[in-house]
């Protein structure tokens, strides 16, 4: 389902930041990238989210290259990963549904359509009850929830998280932690970069471990 051969990613003139990295993700998997700050956990998923491009090698979703893709197929690989980035980026000036609404919009879903479905995906990370509130109004958890409920409002396949609970007390982490469990236990594929390994522990079965270069895969599998 996610594939990366031999990839290589180096900003500018820097040195490489990812060197040779091999996997496969399989559906319906819950993987946990773990490293120290700065060891390029960020730079995997966006690679994935097709945000950056490799400096070498090939990056795979669904069979499709991802550094490839013409530019008609590109709302396809939108659809299909949900992507939850370190800064939110939710907009201050509208509500919770409004947020949630906006990839709809994007993709042309009529407003009474794109309504109804918003408040669904908001009801799914538990924010029933909130949906006229603005995210200045959230605690930062429910808006990591939010943010998750847009993300997953397009029904991805694949939802990849950057530090969901960084800043947020347990009990809020292990919430957020839940929602993610709930959705690939109805076989959404998860990958979530995080520092916080005792809590990535109790919901992942699998690590991608990248530190200084060098990237360790708790599966043992190499492709
Ligand atoms: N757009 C960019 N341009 C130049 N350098 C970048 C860019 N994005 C990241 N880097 C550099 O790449 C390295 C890896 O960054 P990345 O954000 O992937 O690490 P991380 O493991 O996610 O770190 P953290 O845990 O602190 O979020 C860092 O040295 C960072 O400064």
């Amino acid at each position: 389902m996610i594939e990366f051969q031999h990839v290589f990613k180096a900003y500018g003139r820097s040195k490489n930041i990812l060197a040779d990295i091999n996997f496969n993700v399989d559906p319906g998997e819950f993987v946990f990238i773990s490293g120290p700050s700065g060891a390029g956990k960020s730079t995997l998923l966006k690679l994935i989210g097709g945000l950056e491009p490799p400096s070498r090698g090939a990056v795979f979703v669904n069979r499709q290259r991802v550094d490839k893709l013409p530019a008609r197929e590109r709302p396809y690989l939108r659809r299909a990963v949900g992507i939850i980035l370190q800064d939110t980026h939710l907009l201050f000036d509208r509500n919770a549904t409004q947020n949630v609404m906006l990839p709809l919009a994007i993709m042309g879903l009529d407003t009474r359509a794109a309504a109804a479905r918003a408040r669904a995906a908001l009801d799914k990370v538990g924010l029933a009850g909130k949906e006229d509130l603005n995210p200045v109004e959230m605690s930062g958890g429910e808006q990591q929830r939010l943010a998750i409920a847009r993300a997953i409002v397009n029904r991805p396949t694949i939802l990849i998280a950057d530090e969901p609970t960084a800043n947020l007390d347990q009990e809020s982490a292990r919430r957020i932690m839940d929602v993610f469990r709930d959705f690939n236990q109805v076989g959404v594929t998860t990958l979530i970069a995080s520092h916080d390994r005792p809590l990535m522990a109790r919901y992942a079965n699998r690590t991608l471990h990248i530190d200084a270069g060098r990237f360790s895969d708790s599966s043992g599998v190499t492709p």
